[in-house]
């Protein structure tokens, strides 16, 4: 297995984040993700995990966003001032949310697009390609077909395939799990070990889905309203009693905010 308590590749100190000069998203978000390992970055809809991955990949600046505060460093080196294309040379890539390949393109043009940024000829190119099919077998069958006309999990696994091309050291893998049947899924999370293991590629991976986000992970974040309320190794979280119930869907109460924990417990206690 990959080595899970490694340098750290990628540190996120303290950030702010602010949409339209005046909404604040993210109000002070750390993390750091180890140099081959993979950590999620997990919380429900809205919490922030969307927006920390584009301020990682600097991103935000056609959505007018920006960073307000903090530092995000990457090999030690401060990376804000970098553009996307940039960040891609350096081996920082991010698979957006939805899938985003391009319709009107074949799968194998579409993972030809990955590639666009690397000057190391086309025997190594190709032989990346022949990487990438290896990993997803089934792109290879669909190769030639428009990618638009592709299957949801055929279109993540595109999406996560032209990452791949580009060589990356480190991918950003925003909500893989997203309107996929749970077998799909499963495969999809079985790739990105796979591949985080043969081939040393780190991954933070946004998620909802805390369940199997966990079980793939070795660190874990949980994101609330634009704070990090818990971390830790991703056994620990799952056997940590507030993820349990909250995160996990083990509560008979159903899933809470752990904003509400303290108040919640305090009633449990006060009822029994
Ligand atoms: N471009 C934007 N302009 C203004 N507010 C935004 C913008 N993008 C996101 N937000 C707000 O920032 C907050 C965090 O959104 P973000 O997409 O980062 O959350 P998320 O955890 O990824 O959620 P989801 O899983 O639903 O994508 C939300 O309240 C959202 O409405």
């Amino acid at each position: 297995m990959a080595e899970t308590a490694g340098e750290t590749l990628l540190e996120v100190n303290n950030i702010e984040v602010i949409y339209n000069h005046v909404i604040l998203v993210l109000k002070g978000v750390s993390l750091k993700v180890a140099r081959g390992g993979i950590t999620a970055l997990l919380g429900g809809n809205g919490a922030g995990k969307t927006t920390t991955l584009k301020a990682i990949s600097n991103l935000l600046q056609s959505e007018r966003g920006e960073v307000t505060k903090g530092t995000i460093l990457y090999e030690g080196e401060r990376v804000q001032h970098l553009d996307p294309a940039a960040l891609v040379r350096r081996g920082v890539i991010q698979v957006m949310e939805g899938r985003h390949c391009f319709a009107h393109l074949t799968v194998e043009e579409n993972l030809r697009t990955g590639a666009y940024t690397r000057r190391d000829g086309r025997t190594a190119i190709e032989a990346d390609l022949e990487m990438v099919y290896g990993y997803f077998p089934r792109l290879k069958e669909r190769r030639r077909s428009q990618a638009g006309y592709t299957s949801g999990g055929e279109q993540q696994m595109c999406a996560i395939g032209r990452a791949l091309m580009s060589r990356p050291k480190t991918v950003l893998l925003d909500e893989p799990s997203m309107g996929l049947a749970p077998q799909l899924v499963e495969q999809i999370f079985e790739i990105v070990r796979a591949v985080n293991e043969n081939e040393g590629v780190s991954f933070l991976l946004a998620e909802q889905n805390t369940n199997v986000a966990l079980r793939y992970a070795h660190q874990g974040y949980i994101l609330e309203s634009g704070r990090v309320v818990m971390e830790g190794s991703a056994a620990a979280l799952r056997e940590n009693d507030d993820v349990k119930e909250f995160y996990l869907g083990m509560s008979e109460e159903g899933r809470r905010s752990f904003r509400d924990v303290r108040s919640y417990r305090r009633r449990k206690r006060w009822l029994s």
